[in-house]
């Protein structure tokens, strides 16, 4: 994207740099998400994307700049990250799997333990709403809720948080291809709701149905970009990149 659009974006990544010992696992990435838009980053394993997200979120030391909405986040901690409006559910989902849906959903608000409680208490009621099937399963421990409530209760912990930004780590790992379809359509209308949404996935046919944008990442650096949609029609990248992943097809 241009300066122009980077000057708009309400997050900004410029130049970031992430190493593991001698190894640079992100060699300077810049991009952007505007607001209201969904991003995506696809590529192959090891390029890089778990270790991008996990840096942005403040999980492991980076070089160069990550701006939200005009505030560099980069000497923030990730709980002043999580409360400035970043949030990650991360490829392992994370959840506490002897604890029940709604114990799950509470520590989600845990960055937001000083404010009044009925504005996280209507919250809940919001996300019972929007996963229904969560409402239904709310005494049962997460460990017991098969892949897709998972991550779909990975997702409703996120929102708790109230993110501006949610970044979304493979969602569809291990899910089947119509669990895969469930989720993406979720992170559709979580999108129109209006949450940004910075989302890496290996299943780079079915996110860029649902992406604006996409950059691919190749070896800890942007190797491509543009709009979802001609990235989407480029031959080239059909071939390297579309219908791989780790035994999920491209749905
Ligand atoms: N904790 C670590 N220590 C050392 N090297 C690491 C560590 N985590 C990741 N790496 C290396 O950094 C590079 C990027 O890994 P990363 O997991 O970010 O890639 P990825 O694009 O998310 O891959 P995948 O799609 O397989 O999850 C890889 O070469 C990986 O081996």
């Amino acid at each position: 994207m241009t300066n122009d659009k980077a000057d708009q974006a309400l997050l900004a990544v410029s130049d970031l740099h992430v190493s593991y010992g001698p190894v640079e696992a992100v060699a300077g990435v810049s991009l952007q998400v505007p607001r209201g838009k969904i991003v995506s980053v696809i590529g192959p394993n090891g390029a890089g994307k778990s270790t991008l997200l996990n840096a942005l979120m403040g999980l492991l030391p980076a070089k160069g700049s990550v701006v939200l909405e005009g505030r560099d986040v980069m000497a923030m901690p990730v709980e002043s990250r999580l409360r400035e409006g970043l949030c990650l559910v991360s490829e392992k989902r994370e959840l506490f799997a002897e604890m029940s849906v709604a114990d799950n959903l509470a520590l989600g608000a845990y960055s937001r333990r000083h404010e009044p409680k009925g504005a996280v208490e209507a919250d809940l009621e919001a996300a019972y709403q929007r996963f229904p099937r969560l409402k239904e399963r709310r005494h049962q421990t997460a460990g017991t809720l098969s892949g897709g409530e998972r991550q779909m209760l990975a997702i409703a912990r996120a929102l708790m948080a109230r993110p501006r930004v949610l970044m979304l780590d493979e969602p569809s790992l291990g899910l089947a291809p119509l669990i895969v379809a469930e989720v993406l359509a979720t992170v559709s209308e979580l999108c129109r709701s209006g949450v940004s949404i910075l989302i890496v996935e290996q299943n780079a046919r079915a996110v860029l149905k649902i992406a604006d944008y996409g950059y691919v990442l190749e070896q800890g650096r942007v190797a491509m970009e543009g709009d979802a949609a001609s990235l989407l029609a480029d031959t080239r990248l059909i071939e390297t990149y579309l219908g791989f992943g780790k035994g999920h097809e491209a749905a």
